[in-house]
């Protein structure tokens, strides 16, 4: 089952559901829309020594146009995870009929992982990007049957608030609601 809008509020009311910064207006009838970070990681071939390299890119306001064919890492401003839910996470049609692909293949996000989310971005065609722009949105999935924890890369996270949303989500976790 997914959850729609209204539930998505009362979880993060409830705190089983962690995204920060969290806005009501983000919210769609099954999805809350999350918006792109200004750091981008452009990973591209160069031609000249043919190696890998990777770039450092900060968004400015004026934007960043995106070139086909080439990798670019970025990341959500917002942190998002869920205790109680599994979460996936996908691109908006408005951005995907721009060209624009935040996957290449992994969309899911597993119970009990609270991160800013990394996105693999791809442009089918030139086009611009936007720092904070909401570039694509999560939805949250009931589980059925018992959580074991993630133990991946991102089981290390990090937040200003860390200490405070530590408590309370490994609380949560502890609860397996
Ligand atoms: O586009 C994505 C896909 C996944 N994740 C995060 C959320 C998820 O909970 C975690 C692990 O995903 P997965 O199990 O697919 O990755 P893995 O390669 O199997 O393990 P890991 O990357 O943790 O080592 O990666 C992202 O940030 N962005």
């Amino acid at each position: 089952m997914i959850l729609t809008g209204a539930e998505i509020i009362k979880e993060v009311k409830e705190q089983y559901i962690f995204i920060e910064p969290f806005h009501k207006e983000n919210v769609n009838p099954n999805s809350y829309n999350y918006t792109l970070n200004k750091e981008l990681i452009k990973i591209y071939h160069d031609s000249i020594t043919n190696e890998i390299r990777e770039e450092k890119l900060s968004l400015t306001e004026q934007g960043y146009i995106l070139e086909p064919g080439i990798l670019y890492l970025g990341v959500t401003n917002e942190k998002i995870g869920s205790s109680k839910y599994a979460t996936s996470l996908i691109g908006r049609s408005s951005v995907g009929r721009l060209g624009i692909h935040l996957q290449i293949s992994a969309n899911l996000g597993h119970t009990g992982t609270y991160h800013r989310w990394t996105l693999e971005i791809r442009a089918a065609k030139k086009i611009r990007v936007y720092p904070n722009m909401k570039i694509g949105q999560v939805s949250f999935w009931c589980n059925q049957g018992q959580i074991d924890l993630y133990q991946g890369v991102y089981k290390e996270f990090n937040s200003p608030h860390k200490a405070i949303e530590d408590k309370i989500f490994s609380e949560r976790l502890n609860k397996n609601e």
